[in-house]
Order: C-alpha cells, then structure tokens, then sequence
C-alpha cells in the first residue's frame, strides 16, 4: 500500500515503518517469517472480529493484519480524539478512501484528491434538506409499490429491495426525477452496479503485490469500466441539455447535479463543468451514499423483526409514526421527521449493534515526520491508524446490556442527555438532544470529528421515512432467529440471500 500512495518515497522510510510494526503489540503474536505473516492476513478475512475483541481489552495501540494491505494500528478512545480534531496536513481520510476505492487504477484519483462532491453535500445538500423531505417521502413510496407491492402476500428479498429503494430516493434528491426514474430506470441499476463493481476491483487490486498490480488492473476494473460506460450513456445527453439551460432561462430544478452545475459556473471551472466530470461526480455520490444507507436499513429491519419484544417495538413505532403524521397534515415534512425520536433511536439502536465497519474514524499519517500521540507513541509517515468502533459500541461501560437490541434504547434517555452539537451546515454549536446523526465518543458509525460523515443527515432522513413506510404500511414477517451478519475482513454485511414475506396492512 506505500507504493500505491507514496510511490516515490525513500526506503529508509520503508525500513522505519518495519520497525515500528515489529515493536507494536499485536492483537495475535506478530508472525515473525513472511509466510506466517501471509497466512494471518488470510485468516483476518474471518478473524478481525475476534482480533479486535482481543486487542481491545489490551486498552494500548495494538495492531492487527489487513487481507487487502499493510496492517492498521488500533488506537483505544483516549486517542481518537487527537487524531480526529488533526489538520488534513497530518492525518487524511480521502488517502485512506483513495487506497479502498483504488482510484489510481479506476481513473478516479483526481475526483477523490478534488473533493467538490464532499463540499456539495456538506454546504448544500444538507441547507436544501428542509425542502427536499416530500420529494424524497414521495420517491421511497414509489420505490416500495415497486418492490414490495400494494397486493396480497409477497416475498422479497430484503436487501437488494433496500438497495432499489434507498437508490431512487437518493438519486430523486442527487439528480432528479429525470434520471431516477421517468426517462430511463437503467441509470439506477448500472449506478448501483458500478459501485459494486468498484469495489470488488479494489479488493481485487489491492491483494496484488504493488508490483502487478498495474497488470492486473485493466482486467479487475473492465466490469466497472463497462458499467461507467453505460450510466455516461444515459446521463451526459440529460446533463448537456441541463448546461445548455443554465447558461441561459430560469432553471427550476432543485438537485445535487443542478446545485453543482450552478456553483461551476460561478467559479467558472471548466474542468468540473465537463459533463463526463459531472457524471463521475453523480457517480462517486452514489458510492458514498447507496450501499451504507442500504446496510444500515436493512440492518434496522432485520433487528426490528426479529427481536423477542417485536410487537413491542413495532406498536411504539406504529403509534409514534401515526400520531406525528397527523399533526402534519398527512405528508411527511422536516419538523414531522424531527419528532420520530423512537424510529430515529430504533435506527441508531441498530446501527450501534451492526456497524457495517468493525473499524472506522480511519486515518493515513500524512505528516512527513509522523505524530506523537500523547506523548507515548510515535506513529510514522504512511501508517493507517483507526478505532474498534464495534468494541467501543458492545462496551457494558458505555451501554447498559450492550448485546441486547433495544429499539427504544435511545428515545428514553433522549431528553435527559441534552448535549451541543454541530448544526448540519457545519454552523455554530448549538443545544439540542443526540439523535442518530450525533457523533460521539462512544457513537461512531458516521466517523466522528472534522470528517465525520456529511451525508448522515440526509440519510438519516432517508432511513426514518423508509422505517415509517415500513410500520405503517406493512405487516412483516422473518421466520427463525436473525440471520447472521458476514464479517469479510472489517466490514459486517447482512446476509443479501435473506428473503421476508410482507403484507401490506389494510
Ligand atoms: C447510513 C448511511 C451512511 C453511513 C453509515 C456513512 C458512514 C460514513 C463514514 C463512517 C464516513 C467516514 C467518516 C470518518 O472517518 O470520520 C463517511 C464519509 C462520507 N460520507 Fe457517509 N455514510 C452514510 C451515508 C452517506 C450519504 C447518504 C452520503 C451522501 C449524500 C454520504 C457522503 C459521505 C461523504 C462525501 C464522506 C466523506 C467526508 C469527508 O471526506 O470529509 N454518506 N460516511
């Protein structure tokens, strides 16, 4: 992974980085020949839960092997919070997104190093929200006729269902109406399909020795390529007709693509303003946006269902959703959504449990001298370093009965836990109550600190309307015990062959 990012770096900063792993504590004993140490990285494909778990109780730094790269080291809690308040002179996260997505061989270094789709949802999609909710409500309803049907009993399979629905409702707000739906549905499914395919490739490329890995690279990325080829198809005529409009009437549509079209113009960049650019960056939204939302509320639904205390749980939610609905009118607006707090706490209850990284607040140490950590650890040039977010999430310290999925877990204690938070625009601290786009110490699935995920407040929008749908208009059903989450690595995925039958509700 040094070579793939720091291609022309010294080899004495090679051998210090050696060094420093060989005097780390491992979560495991550190193998010492290559081919024990090639082996633990096999084996961490299934082991890292169990690694992470180990290394956690150690409460210092300690190490453990990546399948797919060099080694991450593990920082306990009392570190993160020097590392995520660092300058991007001293730590970065898009060097870490750059290595995962293997944008050097996917054509896609200069979106990731030129991060104009990262400002475009941190300064104005999350100002647009508000405005966006009924366009969004109106998008998941039509996705969930589609996929879950207004008839009698139907089985569906739960994730790739997600998927559909979380995919239209975000591209209805990502680009509009026009490519979302009406004029050609096939933008969606190669979309969807190119986000996999990336990161298949990335997997792919990323197990190779530096060496091959460009030889390798035109063959892993020829399925993604392909799929590029065919959303560019579908998008760049619809994206031209929509340059053409804005340099001359009144333009009313109200999306990413047209928000980002208006701010090129206005900066008068020509680069970004070229409509393969614009494409690529609708594409790169989607890949931050779909498969995270997907996981997360497929999650949700599969911990709602299947939980001893369902009726419960789902009552309280059906109640809540009811009620909230009408005192607005019948239609979902912010101020509606806002007042969800038991669907917004059974969501972040679940994300707390099934956090789709066992690892996160990810960081590379940019820094060419390293950092010093506290004054006890030095950490070199190149090293990635993270937090056991899952660990942290089971910890009885932080959470009471940590392995027990509570829906209402979060809405109880809502209003004694008041706290001050940054607004969605990145404005002023203000007061309010933690909800599931507060990060924190002890909440991690969005990142936490200066990174720390911006899309999270669309998606947690995203996430409660398609819950509310859900109580309000189905009646689920999941035989047996909750299907097992697979762990690959430091990711935890649903199973996406489980299947549920589901009814709407008369
Ligand atoms: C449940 C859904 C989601 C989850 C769990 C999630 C999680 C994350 C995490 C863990 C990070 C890294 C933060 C850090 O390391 O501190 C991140 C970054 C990011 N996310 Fe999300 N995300 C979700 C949905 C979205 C959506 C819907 C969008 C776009 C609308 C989005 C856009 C981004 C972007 C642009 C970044 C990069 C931020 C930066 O480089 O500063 N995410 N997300």
């Amino acid at each position: 992974m040094f070579y793939l990012l720091f291609p022309a770096s010294p080899r004495p900063l090679i051998q210090r980085r050696h060094h420093f792993w060989e005097s780390q504590k491992w979560a495991d004993s550190r193998p010492k020949r290559w081919s024990q140490r090639s082996c633990s990285k096999v084996s961490s494909i299934s082991r890292s839960r169990y690694l992470l778990y180990e290394g956690y109780r150690m409460l210092t730094p300690f190490a453990i092997p990546q399948f797919n790269g060099d080694p991450v080291l593990i920082l306990p809690p009392s570190y993160m919070k020097d590392i995520i308040t660092r300058s991007d002179l001293d730590v970065s996260l898009p060097l870490v997104a750059e290595h995962n997505t293997a944008a050097r061989y996917t054509g896609d270094e200069y979106i990731v190093r030129n991060p104009v789709h990262v400002d475009l949802v941190k300064r104005q999609l999350n100002r647009h929200l508000k405005c966006l909710t009924a366009d969004i409500a109106d998008e998941l309803t039509l996705g969930f006729l589609e996929q879950w049907g207004s008839g009698q009993y139907k089985s569906v399979p739960l994730y790739t269902s997600c998927m559909k629905i979380v995919s239209r409702g975000a591209n209805r707000v990502f680009c509009g109406a026009d490519l979302c739906r009406c004029r050609n549905p096939n933008f969606l499914e190669h979309s969807r399909r190119y986000t996999q395919n990336i990161f298949a490739a990335a997997a792919l490329i990323n197990l190779a020795p530096a060496w091959l890995r460009p030889m390798i690279s035109p063959f892993a990325t020829y399925p993604a390529s392909r799929q590029l080829e065919y959303c560019k198809a579908i998008a760049v005529p619809l994206i031209e007709t929509r340059l053409k409009a804005a340099h001359g009437a009144f333009i009313s549509q109200n999306d990413a693509l047209q928000w980002l079209i208006e701010d090129c113009i206005k900066r008068g960049d020509a680069v970004e303003l070229d409509p393969v650019m614009l494409c690529r960056r609708l594409l790169r939204l989607n890949m931050a946006a779909i498969h995270t939302t997907s996981i997360s509320i497929t999650n949700a639904i599969l911990d709602l269902y299947t939980s001893p205390e369902t009726t419960r749980f789902v009552g309280g939610l059906r109640e809540e959703c009811e009620r909230t609905l009408a005192a607005h009118g019948g239609v979902w607006n912010k101020e509606g959504i806002d007042a969800l707090v038991r669907t917004d706490s059974a969501i972040k209850e679940s994300m707390r449990l099934r956090s789709f990284g066992l690892i996160g607040t990810n960081r590379i140490i940019t820094n060419p001298c390293g950092l010093d950590l506290d004054g006890k650890i030095h950490i070199p040039f190149g090293v990635q370093v993270a937090t056991p977010i899952d660990a942290i999430h089971r910890d009885a310290t932080f959470y009471e009965r940590p392995e027990v999925y509570d829906a209402f877990r979060f809405s109880q204690s809502r209003f004694a836990n008041q706290v001050y938070h940054h607004g969605p625009d990145g404005s002023r601290p203000s007061q309010s109550t933690p909800d599931l786009t507060t990060t924190s110490d002890t909440f991690l699935v969005f990142g936490h600190g200066r990174h720390a995920c911006p899309g999270r407040f669309f998606a947690s929008q995203e996430m409660k309307l398609m819950l509310a749908h859900v109580v309000l208009n189905y009646e689920v059903e999941i035989k047996g015990p909750r299907p097992e989450n697979r762990d690959i690595g430091t990711a935890s995925l649903p199973d996406n062959t489980v299947q549920i039958a589901v009814r709407p509700r008369r």
